[in-house]
């Protein structure tokens, strides 16, 4: 498929937006709805634009493909200026994708997906097999689905039909405005998941429009927060915007709890794990005994002859049996190195000592991390951050 991407009417791969100065204000309005705004959108990232209802978020979007024509400034893509270009044909090279798909309805689903490769022209046969191809990428058996009409989908199914339409003519830009916004909880998660995957594939430059923080916290490489007329309020990553909100509103908006979305960000692996004593299950109890010491409340970990974690015991435990394959009690969970923190707090609050096991790939005992090493992580993080900022506030005035 790769063959029919270098051949394809557009390069595919992400390229730079950039918003210099735009406003729109609609006719007869007192404000405009998007007041002079500029921001670069880097090739392959996806940027999540946030903000309350009526901020804008849907105006500044739509001008990119100019379903909205700016009032004034210029926007360019992959550094094309697009009030230049054919509207039309500026948005067939911009993946589109709405909240409840917007799917047409007397069209089946083939159809749909199809609509944009064969308006730039692709033959019948390549078109047929993007549809297929386009609608296993968002798992849905096109044997099953292609033939179907819209209204016969659930609404998550239809969510992915419309993100299959927005890739089909392989866009190097998407555009997502509350494209999962309609449908369940659950469902959001999986789509969300589903749509980190392909981004990670595909590499496109990806704006989202949600009102939903934590859907940005977690796909987005930046958030933009607006406010008011979208003016923005914090441009950054999702972990700088958690560990230091610009504003009072953008604290707000973060909402409670943003030290534990941090958490969501940040894997086991980038954090220094500790140690505990070991002793191997042949051993002989007095072996692990001894390296406890007499420390009160130390522990220890018995591992198999392949170094995986076996039981859990302290000094005392550890003495009172003959053979280590029965001391103290067994490690019930683990968490390796590519775990977020989330999953290791929950570890570390499940366990009735308060530390978690890092196993490698093989299962094999690599450290622990206990509740301290998580928190002066967070805290770490902090400072890091607002070290940012004083440096951001310093070179601006
Ligand atoms: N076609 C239009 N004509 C006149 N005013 C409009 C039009 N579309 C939007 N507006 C106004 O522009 C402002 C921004 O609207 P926009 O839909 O861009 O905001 P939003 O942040 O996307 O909101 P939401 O999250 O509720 O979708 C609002 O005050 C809205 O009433």
């Amino acid at each position: 498929m790769a063959e029919e991407d270098k051949t394809g009417p557009t390069s595919g791969h992400g390229v730079e937006i950039k918003l210099e100065e735009v406003s729109k204000r609609y006719p007869g309005a007192k404000q405009p709805a998007v007041e002079s705004v500029t921001m670069t959108i880097p090739a392959g990232e996806t940027v999540c634009l946030v903000g309350p209802s009526g901020s804008g978020k849907t105006t500044t979007m739509r001008m990119i493909n100019r379903l909205i024509e700016p009032s004034s400034g210029k926007i360019s893509i992959g550094g094309q200026d697009v009030l230049g270009l054919d509207p039309d044909e500026l948005r067939r090279e911009i993946g589109y994708s709405i909240q409840q798909a917007g799917l047409f309805p007397h069209m089946t689903v083939g159809e749909n997906v199809g609509l944009v490769p064969g308006l730039v022209g692709w033959d019948k046969k390549r078109t047929s097999e993007r549809i297929d191809e386009m609608l296993e990428l968002v798992n849905l058996d096109p044997a099953i689905y292609r033939d179907r009409f819209p209204r016969q989908l659930s609404g998550g199914q239809q969510q992915r039909v419309g993100v299959a339409r927005a890739l089909a003519a392989n866009p190097p830009v998407l555009l997502m405005d509350e494209p999962f916004g309609a449908v369940d909880p659950i469902t959001r998660g999986v789509l969300q998941d589903e749509l980190m995957r392909l981004q990670a594939d595909l590499g496109k430059t990806i704006v989202f429009v949600t009102h939903d923080f934590d859907e940005a916290v977690k796909l987005g490489d930046r958030i933009a927060v607006l406010g008011e007329r979208s003016k923005i309020l914090q441009y950054d990553a999702p972990d700088a915007i958690l560990a230091n909100p610009a504003d009072d509103t953008v604290a707000g908006f973060v909402g409670a709890g943003a030290a534990l979305k941090q958490l969501t960000l940040r894997r086991v692996r980038e954090i220094e794990t500790g140690d505990v004593p070991t002793a191997k299950v042949g051993d002989a109890p007095s072996v692990l005994v001894e390296k406890l010491g007499t420390r009160r409340g130390a522990i220890g970990l018995v591992l198999d002859e392949r170094n995986r974690p076996l039981r859990w015991a302290t000094a005392r435990e550890a003495g009172s049996v003959s053979d280590l394959s029965r001391a103290g009690r067994p490690v019930e969970d683990s968490v390796s190195p590519a775990s977020t923190l989330q999953d290791a707090l929950e570890a570390i609050l499940t366990d009735d000592d308060g530390v978690a096991v890092v196993t490698g790939s093989r299962g094999q005992y690599e450290g622990v991390v206990d509740i301290d090493t998580v928190m002066n992580t967070i805290k770490s993080l902090q400072e890091e951050h607002s070290d940012d900022a004083d440096t951001a506030a310093g070179d601006a005035s």
